[in-house]
Protein backbone atom coordinates (compact mmCIF):
# COMPACT_ATOMS: atom_id res chain seq x y z
CA UNK A 1 0.00 0.00 0.00
CA UNK A 2 1.37 3.55 -0.33
CA UNK A 3 0.32 7.39 0.80
CA UNK A 4 0.49 10.33 -0.75
CA UNK A 5 0.93 13.46 0.72
CA UNK A 6 1.02 17.10 0.66
CA UNK A 7 2.24 19.88 3.35
CA UNK A 8 2.29 23.39 3.40
CA UNK A 9 5.11 25.90 5.37
CA UNK A 10 6.51 28.65 4.10
CA UNK A 11 7.50 26.48 1.11
CA UNK A 12 5.23 23.60 -0.42
CA UNK A 13 5.95 20.14 0.24
CA UNK A 14 4.63 16.57 -2.33
CA UNK A 15 5.78 13.07 -1.11
CA UNK A 16 4.93 9.53 -0.87
CA UNK A 17 5.49 5.98 0.72
CA UNK A 18 5.99 3.83 -1.53
CA UNK A 19 4.84 0.22 0.40
CA UNK A 20 5.82 -2.74 -1.54
CA UNK A 21 7.36 -6.02 -1.20
CA UNK A 22 9.93 -5.98 -3.36
CA UNK A 23 12.04 -3.23 -5.43
CA UNK A 24 12.20 -2.73 -8.54
CA UNK A 25 15.58 -0.93 -8.71
CA UNK A 26 14.09 2.56 -8.49
CA UNK A 27 16.65 5.63 -8.74
CA UNK A 28 15.90 9.37 -8.04
CA UNK A 29 15.88 10.43 -11.76
CA UNK A 30 15.68 14.24 -13.28
CA UNK A 31 14.28 14.19 -16.85
CA UNK A 32 15.85 17.56 -18.24
CA UNK A 33 13.57 19.71 -20.50
CA UNK A 34 15.03 18.18 -24.07
CA UNK A 35 15.13 14.65 -23.37
CA UNK A 36 12.22 13.48 -26.27
CA UNK A 37 9.29 12.32 -24.37
CA UNK A 38 8.31 9.17 -26.91
CA UNK A 39 4.32 8.34 -26.44
CA UNK A 40 2.69 4.97 -27.40
CA UNK A 41 -0.66 6.78 -29.40
CA UNK A 42 0.20 10.80 -28.78
CA UNK A 43 2.71 12.87 -30.34
CA UNK A 44 5.84 12.99 -28.67
CA UNK A 45 6.96 16.05 -26.12
CA UNK A 46 10.12 17.03 -27.88
CA UNK A 47 10.74 19.64 -25.14
CA UNK A 48 8.61 19.88 -21.91
CA UNK A 49 9.04 21.15 -18.41
CA UNK A 50 11.99 19.52 -16.29
CA UNK A 51 10.91 16.79 -14.16
CA UNK A 52 12.13 15.08 -10.73
CA UNK A 53 11.12 11.92 -8.75
CA UNK A 54 11.35 8.29 -8.48
CA UNK A 55 11.75 6.26 -11.39
CA UNK A 56 12.44 2.89 -12.70
CA UNK A 57 14.57 3.64 -15.66
CA UNK A 58 13.41 0.62 -18.82
CA UNK A 59 15.17 1.25 -22.14
CA UNK A 60 15.98 5.09 -21.39
CA UNK A 61 12.90 5.53 -20.28
CA UNK A 62 11.72 7.02 -16.85
CA UNK A 63 8.74 5.21 -15.34
CA UNK A 64 7.59 7.26 -12.61
CA UNK A 65 6.38 6.24 -9.63
CA UNK A 66 5.67 10.04 -8.33
CA UNK A 67 7.06 13.32 -9.36
CA UNK A 68 7.14 17.13 -9.30
CA UNK A 69 8.08 19.29 -12.34
CA UNK A 70 9.80 22.54 -12.43
CA UNK A 71 7.23 24.15 -11.90
CA UNK A 72 6.01 22.86 -8.29
CA UNK A 73 3.01 20.50 -10.11
CA UNK A 74 3.33 17.22 -8.17
CA UNK A 75 2.05 14.03 -9.00
CA UNK A 76 1.97 9.87 -7.85
CA UNK A 77 0.34 7.10 -8.65
CA UNK A 78 -0.70 4.73 -6.18
CA UNK A 79 -2.32 1.04 -6.46
CA UNK A 80 -6.12 1.00 -7.09
CA UNK A 81 -6.34 -2.60 -7.86
CA UNK A 82 -9.71 -4.12 -8.88
CA UNK A 83 -11.12 -0.17 -9.47
CA UNK A 84 -9.21 0.93 -11.71
CA UNK A 85 -10.31 0.10 -15.39
CA UNK A 86 -8.32 1.33 -18.39
CA UNK A 87 -9.77 1.70 -21.75
CA UNK A 88 -9.54 1.61 -25.67
CA UNK A 89 -8.09 3.77 -28.05
CA UNK A 90 -10.58 6.52 -28.69
CA UNK A 91 -11.20 9.06 -31.44
CA UNK A 92 -10.64 12.59 -30.65
CA UNK A 93 -9.05 11.75 -27.30
CA UNK A 94 -5.52 12.19 -25.85
CA UNK A 95 -4.88 8.40 -25.75
CA UNK A 96 -2.34 8.10 -23.08
CA UNK A 97 -1.00 4.93 -21.27
CA UNK A 98 -1.30 5.18 -17.56
CA UNK A 99 3.01 4.64 -17.52
CA UNK A 100 2.65 7.84 -19.63
CA UNK A 101 0.12 9.85 -17.49
CA UNK A 102 2.99 11.55 -15.03
CA UNK A 103 5.15 12.65 -17.75
CA UNK A 104 2.07 13.64 -20.25
CA UNK A 105 0.64 15.56 -17.30
CA UNK A 106 3.84 17.25 -15.69
CA UNK A 107 5.79 18.05 -18.96
CA UNK A 108 3.02 20.17 -20.39
CA UNK A 109 1.09 21.66 -16.82
CA UNK A 110 2.01 23.87 -14.30
CA UNK A 111 -1.40 24.35 -12.55
CA UNK A 112 -3.93 22.06 -11.41
CA UNK A 113 -6.19 24.33 -13.82
CA UNK A 114 -3.89 23.55 -16.72
CA UNK A 115 -4.36 19.89 -15.26
CA UNK A 116 -8.26 20.01 -15.65
CA UNK A 117 -7.89 20.99 -19.50
CA UNK A 118 -5.92 18.40 -20.19
CA UNK A 119 -7.66 15.36 -18.11
CA UNK A 120 -10.94 16.85 -20.42
CA UNK A 121 -9.50 15.33 -23.53
CA UNK A 122 -7.44 12.16 -21.86
CA UNK A 123 -8.16 8.86 -22.37
CA UNK A 124 -6.40 6.52 -20.23
CA UNK A 125 -5.98 3.15 -22.63
CA UNK A 126 -4.97 -0.06 -21.86
CA UNK A 127 -1.58 -0.86 -23.91
CA UNK A 128 1.48 -2.24 -21.26
CA UNK A 129 4.52 -1.34 -21.46
CA UNK A 130 5.91 -4.44 -22.06
CA UNK A 131 5.33 -8.02 -21.80
CA UNK A 132 7.21 -7.94 -18.18
CA UNK A 133 5.72 -4.86 -17.00
CA UNK A 134 1.97 -5.03 -17.81
CA UNK A 135 0.01 -1.89 -16.47
CA UNK A 136 -0.43 -1.48 -13.23
CA UNK A 137 -3.89 -0.49 -11.68
CA UNK A 138 -3.16 2.66 -10.20
CA UNK A 139 -5.02 6.37 -9.13
CA UNK A 140 -3.71 9.59 -9.13
CA UNK A 141 -2.91 12.68 -6.34
CA UNK A 142 -2.28 15.59 -8.34
CA UNK A 143 -1.36 18.81 -7.06
CA UNK A 144 0.02 22.92 -7.34
CA UNK A 145 0.91 24.96 -4.34
CA UNK A 146 -2.84 25.88 -3.41
CA UNK A 147 -5.34 22.67 -4.17
CA UNK A 148 -4.90 18.66 -4.94
CA UNK A 149 -7.15 16.80 -7.24
CA UNK A 150 -7.69 12.64 -7.49
CA UNK A 151 -7.88 10.73 -10.91
CA UNK A 152 -9.32 7.47 -11.01
CA UNK A 153 -9.68 5.91 -14.58
CA UNK A 154 -12.82 3.48 -13.04
CA UNK A 155 -15.55 1.48 -15.35
CA UNK A 156 -18.07 4.17 -15.23
CA UNK A 157 -14.96 6.44 -16.94
CA UNK A 158 -12.53 9.23 -15.84
CA UNK A 159 -13.22 10.20 -12.34
CA UNK A 160 -11.78 13.82 -10.85
CA UNK A 161 -12.00 14.41 -7.07
CA UNK A 162 -10.91 17.76 -5.79
CA UNK A 163 -8.88 16.46 -2.65
CA UNK A 164 -9.01 19.02 0.00
CA UNK A 165 -7.02 16.99 2.86
CA UNK A 166 -4.11 16.76 0.12
CA UNK A 167 -3.81 12.65 1.01
CA UNK A 168 -4.37 9.58 -0.42
CA UNK A 169 -3.99 5.85 0.03
CA UNK A 170 -5.39 2.90 -2.41
CA UNK A 171 -8.86 1.30 -2.28
CA UNK A 172 -11.82 2.27 -2.28
CA UNK A 173 -12.66 4.97 -4.55
CA UNK A 174 -11.84 8.70 -3.41
CA UNK A 175 -15.35 9.37 -2.89
CA UNK A 176 -15.85 6.72 0.10
CA UNK A 177 -12.28 7.37 1.36
CA UNK A 178 -13.41 11.08 2.17
CA UNK A 179 -17.18 9.75 3.52
CA UNK A 180 -15.24 7.69 5.90
CA UNK A 181 -13.83 10.99 7.52
CA UNK A 182 -17.49 11.87 8.56
CA UNK A 183 -16.98 8.84 10.81
CA UNK A 184 -14.28 10.61 13.08
CA UNK A 185 -16.01 13.64 13.98
CA UNK A 186 -15.14 13.63 17.44
CA UNK A 187 -11.74 12.62 17.25
CA UNK A 188 -9.30 16.12 18.28
CA UNK A 189 -5.89 16.30 19.59
CA UNK A 190 -7.64 18.40 22.31
CA UNK A 191 -7.68 17.14 25.92
CA UNK A 192 -11.04 15.69 25.45
CA UNK A 193 -14.01 16.28 28.16
CA UNK A 194 -16.33 13.55 28.91
CA UNK A 195 -19.45 13.32 26.92
CA UNK A 196 -19.96 10.13 27.51
CA UNK A 197 -22.27 10.27 30.31
CA UNK A 198 -22.40 13.05 33.43
CA UNK A 199 -23.56 10.02 35.01
CA UNK A 200 -20.07 9.04 35.84
CA UNK A 201 -16.90 10.61 36.12
CA UNK A 202 -14.45 9.66 33.80
CA UNK A 203 -11.25 10.25 33.77
CA UNK A 204 -8.09 11.68 31.24
CA UNK A 205 -5.60 9.04 32.49
CA UNK A 206 -3.48 9.55 29.01
CA UNK A 207 -2.49 12.17 26.89
CA UNK A 208 -3.38 11.45 23.45
CA UNK A 209 -7.28 9.86 24.34
CA UNK A 210 -9.02 12.91 22.19
CA UNK A 211 -7.91 10.41 19.16
CA UNK A 212 -9.21 7.28 20.66
CA UNK A 213 -11.17 6.02 17.59
CA UNK A 214 -8.57 7.07 14.83
CA UNK A 215 -7.07 3.32 13.49
CA UNK A 216 -4.03 2.21 13.92
CA UNK A 217 -4.21 -0.74 11.42
CA UNK A 218 -2.41 -0.52 7.95
CA UNK A 219 -5.26 -0.63 5.75
CA UNK A 220 -5.45 1.71 3.20
CA UNK A 221 -9.31 3.16 4.67
CA UNK A 222 -7.02 3.18 7.89
CA UNK A 223 -3.96 4.87 6.53
CA UNK A 224 -5.94 7.25 5.11
CA UNK A 225 -7.95 8.65 8.20
CA UNK A 226 -4.69 8.26 10.14
CA UNK A 227 -2.45 10.23 7.22
CA UNK A 228 -5.31 12.87 7.27
CA UNK A 229 -5.64 13.48 11.08
CA UNK A 230 -1.50 13.39 11.38
CA UNK A 231 -1.53 15.95 8.40
CA UNK A 232 -4.29 18.26 9.02
CA UNK A 233 -3.26 19.02 12.86
CA UNK A 234 0.43 18.98 12.49
CA UNK A 235 2.47 21.78 13.13
CA UNK A 236 5.82 22.83 12.36
CA UNK A 237 8.42 25.48 12.11
CA UNK A 238 8.80 26.72 8.64
CA UNK A 239 12.62 26.17 8.11
CA UNK A 240 13.55 23.49 5.84
CA UNK A 241 14.72 21.37 8.41
CA UNK A 242 11.67 21.80 10.14
CA UNK A 243 9.32 21.56 7.51
CA UNK A 244 10.41 17.97 6.09
CA UNK A 245 10.97 16.18 9.58
CA UNK A 246 7.37 17.06 10.29
CA UNK A 247 6.52 16.11 6.35
CA UNK A 248 8.43 12.60 7.18
CA UNK A 249 6.54 12.39 10.22
CA UNK A 250 3.42 12.79 8.48
CA UNK A 251 4.12 9.85 6.43
CA UNK A 252 5.97 7.74 9.60
CA UNK A 253 2.33 7.52 11.03
CA UNK A 254 1.42 5.24 8.34
CA UNK A 255 4.64 3.25 7.32
CA UNK A 256 4.50 0.06 7.00
CA UNK A 257 7.39 -1.99 9.38
CA UNK A 258 8.29 -5.44 8.06
CA UNK A 259 6.31 -8.25 9.80
CA UNK A 260 3.03 -6.40 10.12
CA UNK A 261 1.62 -7.14 7.06
CA UNK A 262 2.06 -10.69 5.91
CA UNK A 263 1.61 -11.51 1.96
CA UNK A 264 2.90 -15.12 1.91
CA UNK A 265 5.27 -17.34 3.72
CA UNK A 266 8.75 -15.00 4.28
CA UNK A 267 6.89 -12.35 2.24
CA UNK A 268 5.77 -8.93 3.91
CA UNK A 269 5.20 -5.95 2.76
CA UNK A 270 7.35 -2.39 3.90
CA UNK A 271 7.57 1.08 3.05
CA UNK A 272 10.87 0.75 0.79
CA UNK A 273 10.71 4.70 0.34
CA UNK A 274 9.26 7.76 1.80
CA UNK A 275 9.79 10.59 -0.37
CA UNK A 276 9.43 14.95 0.28
CA UNK A 277 9.80 17.09 -2.24
CA UNK A 278 10.52 20.90 -1.74
CA UNK A 279 8.36 21.84 -4.60
CA UNK A 280 9.46 25.28 -4.48
CA UNK A 281 13.36 24.60 -4.85
CA UNK A 282 12.64 21.29 -6.68
CA UNK A 283 14.79 19.35 -4.52
CA UNK A 284 13.48 15.84 -4.05
CA UNK A 285 14.22 14.12 -0.09
CA UNK A 286 14.10 10.35 0.34
CA UNK A 287 14.37 7.82 3.32
CA UNK A 288 14.78 4.27 2.55
CA UNK A 289 13.90 1.73 5.18
CA UNK A 290 17.07 0.99 6.13
CA UNK A 291 18.75 4.29 5.65
CA UNK A 292 16.47 6.70 7.88
CA UNK A 293 19.07 9.82 7.01
CA UNK A 294 17.32 12.12 4.76
CA UNK A 295 19.07 12.53 1.51
CA UNK A 296 18.48 14.87 -1.08
CA UNK A 297 19.46 15.40 -4.98
CA UNK A 298 18.62 18.99 -6.14
CA UNK A 299 16.84 18.94 -9.94
CA UNK A 300 18.74 22.77 -10.06
CA UNK A 301 22.08 20.90 -9.78
CA UNK A 302 21.66 18.98 -13.27
CA UNK A 303 21.82 20.98 -16.66
CA UNK A 304 17.91 21.29 -17.70
CA UNK A 305 18.59 21.93 -20.97
CA UNK A 306 19.97 18.72 -21.12
CA UNK A 307 18.42 15.88 -23.79
CA UNK A 308 19.52 13.02 -21.19
CA UNK A 309 18.09 11.64 -18.18
CA UNK A 310 20.18 11.37 -14.59
CA UNK A 311 19.23 8.55 -12.55
CA UNK A 312 20.75 8.47 -8.82
CA UNK A 313 20.50 5.02 -6.82
CA UNK A 314 18.80 4.78 -3.83
CA UNK A 315 21.22 4.92 -1.25
CA UNK A 316 19.81 2.05 0.73
CA UNK A 317 21.89 1.33 3.96
CA UNK A 318 22.00 2.74 7.03
CA UNK A 319 23.98 5.78 7.88
CA UNK A 320 24.72 5.92 11.37
CA UNK A 321 27.07 8.52 13.44
CA UNK A 322 29.02 7.35 15.80
CA UNK A 323 28.96 10.33 18.01
CA UNK A 324 32.17 9.20 20.61
C1 LIG B 1 2.98 -0.87 -6.58
C2 LIG B 1 3.26 0.63 -6.59
C3 LIG B 1 2.23 1.29 -5.71
C4 LIG B 1 2.46 0.91 -4.29
C5 LIG B 1 1.16 0.56 -3.68
O1 LIG B 1 0.19 1.30 -3.72
N1 LIG B 1 1.14 -0.64 -3.11
C6 LIG B 1 -0.06 -1.11 -2.48
C7 LIG B 1 -0.33 -2.55 -2.79
S1 LIG B 1 -1.99 -2.87 -2.43
O2 LIG B 1 -2.82 -1.76 -2.79
O3 LIG B 1 -2.04 -3.17 -1.05
O4 LIG B 1 -2.32 -4.04 -3.25
C8 LIG B 1 3.20 1.22 -7.99
C9 LIG B 1 3.40 2.76 -7.98
C10 LIG B 1 4.04 3.11 -9.32
C11 LIG B 1 4.06 1.79 -10.09
C12 LIG B 1 5.07 1.66 -11.22
C13 LIG B 1 4.90 2.80 -12.24
O5 LIG B 1 3.55 2.90 -12.65
C14 LIG B 1 5.82 2.60 -13.43
C15 LIG B 1 5.75 1.21 -14.07
C16 LIG B 1 4.51 1.04 -14.92
C17 LIG B 1 4.48 -0.33 -15.60
O6 LIG B 1 3.30 -0.45 -16.32
C18 LIG B 1 4.54 -1.42 -14.54
C19 LIG B 1 5.79 -1.28 -13.72
C20 LIG B 1 5.93 0.09 -13.04
C21 LIG B 1 7.37 0.12 -12.52
C22 LIG B 1 4.91 0.28 -11.89
C23 LIG B 1 5.03 -0.83 -10.83
C24 LIG B 1 4.10 -0.64 -9.62
O7 LIG B 1 2.77 -0.78 -10.01
C25 LIG B 1 4.28 0.76 -8.99
C26 LIG B 1 5.67 0.78 -8.37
Amino acid sequence: MCTAATYTTKDHYFGRNLDLEFSYNETVTVTPRNYPFQFRKVKALESHYAMIGTAFVVDNYPLYYDATNEKGLSMAGLNFPENADYKQEAEGKDNVTPFEFIPWILGQCSTIKEVKELLGRINLININFSEKLPLSPLHWMISDRNESITVESVKEGMKIYDNPVGILTNNPTFDIQIFNLNNYVNATREIPENRFSSAIALDVYSRGMGGIGIPGDLSSSSRFVKAVFTKLNSVSGTSESESISQFFHILGSVNQERGCVRLAEDTYEITIYSSCCNVDKGVYYYKTYENSQITGVDMHNENLDSQSIVSYPLIKEQQIKIQN
